[in-house]
């Protein structure tokens, strides 16, 4: 398909029936719910004398959760550790608290853990829509945020970050970070109205990037604040456009990826490189990407960045997110493909149900 298309308004109507784009849209929406929601909730006060916290999620709310704690690490009085397995840590405990964070409520790694969480008199909160951690926060009387969403988890995201910044807060682990998502629902809208499709590519940065990514497999590369984002791209070029992808971080792929671009011959023809910047990066991590940049170059594979717009990480971060899901959504119709249905994942659960 040519890049003509993406100027056709025809192909949304016909590739996109579920209407993600108009659900991308809705992010500075549903950002300032979620940060409401979350801001309405009372806490136990014995919350506060925990030790650690521990988040469980997958996918998506797996990346919300590595933002969040990115979003926070040099300034939270305690760790956070994200949790993506079926059996919880050792050191879990009564001084533990444990975030269940699912938009279905029903992903059988996080409902494994937050049971043995339960078990081990862990302190309890649940981020969910639904399932299986609806029923026990229902049940056992666990405080949380659940929130109506009927649409697919991916675009959930703002439920998996914006809370926990609120929870920290309120626990007293972080400062109140308020401003900062004021800042986020502004620079986020204007980024909504600025790359939809209603812009012609020569007038639309993220047409521009999917017109570059056609016919790719992707690298994604982040560091600090934006690995998660580099990360988030990754599963949004998976989930709504069906390619390859893989996200990397800066600086640990300096000291062993950027050997490995010489073989296969010509595999430059294949791939392409995406780094997410902002200006909260140290100039060593830029120095880094830059002559990361040049050996990609060298393999003759393409490099493009997306950047970070705000003043604070979050703001940075999440316009990051939102730009790369537009990129990852126009480069599905380029692609010509439906970006809702997730076949091969469902194909996952339904065999691992029957197994
Ligand atoms: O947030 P959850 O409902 O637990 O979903 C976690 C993940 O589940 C599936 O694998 C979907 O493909 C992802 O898009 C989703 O993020």
């Amino acid at each position: 398909m040519d890049i003509r298309n993406l100027d056709d308004l025809n192909i949304y109507t016909k590739l996109d029936p579920n209407h993600m784009l108009d659900e991308l849209r809705r992010m500075p929406s549903l950002c300032k719910q979620a940060w409401e929601t979350a801001e309405a909730l009372n806490l136990p006060e014995d919350y506060r004398a925990v030790k650690q916290v521990v988040i469980l999620g997958m996918g998506t709310s797996g990346v919300a959760a590595q933002l969040a704690e990115r979003i926070v690490r040099d300034e939270c009085k305690i760790p956070i550790y994200l949790h993506q397995d079926y059996l919880l840590p050792a050191y879990v405990s009564a001084d533990t608290l444990v975030i269940a964070s699912s938009s279905s409520g029903s992903t059988e790694e996080v409902v494994s853990c937050f049971n043995q969480a339960a078990s081990r008199q862990a302190k309890l909160l649940v981020l969910t829509t639904g399932g299986e951690l609806k029923e026990m926060a229902a049940g056992h009387n666990i405080p949380g945020l659940v929130y109506d969403y009927t649409y697919r988890p991916s675009t959930a995201i703002a439920y998996g970050v914006l809370p926990v910044l609120s929870i920290l807060h309120k626990l007293g682990f972080i400062p109140n970070k308020s401003a900062e998502v004021s800042e986020s629902l502004i620079v986020l809208s204007q980024i909504a109205e600025r790359l939809s499709e209603k812009y012609q590519t020569s007038n639309n940065p993220a047409k521009q990037l999917a017109d570059k990514l056609e016919g790719r497999a992707v690298m994604a590369f982040g560091s600090g604040v934006t690995f998660p984002a580099a990360r988030r791209f990754k599963t949004q070029l998976n989930e709504n456009a069906k390619c390859f992808a893989f996200a990397e971080e800066i600086p640990e792929m300096n000291h062993n990826s950027v050997v490995g671009y010489q073989l296969p011959q010509n595999s430059g023809r294949y791939w392409a490189a995406v780094m997410f910047k902002t200006t909260f990066l140290s100039k060593r991590i830029h120095q880094r990407m830059k002559i990361t940049t040049d050996i990609l170059h060298q393999a003759k594979i393409p490099v493009f960045s997306i950047d970070g717009y705000g003043f604070s990480p979050l703001c940075q971060a999440l316009s990051l997110i939102l730009q790369g899901d537009f990129v990852s959504l126009y480069l599905a119709f380029l692609n010509g493909v439906d970006p809702y249905p997730i076949d091969a994942v469902d194909y996952f659960k339904q065999e691992l149900a029957e197994s």
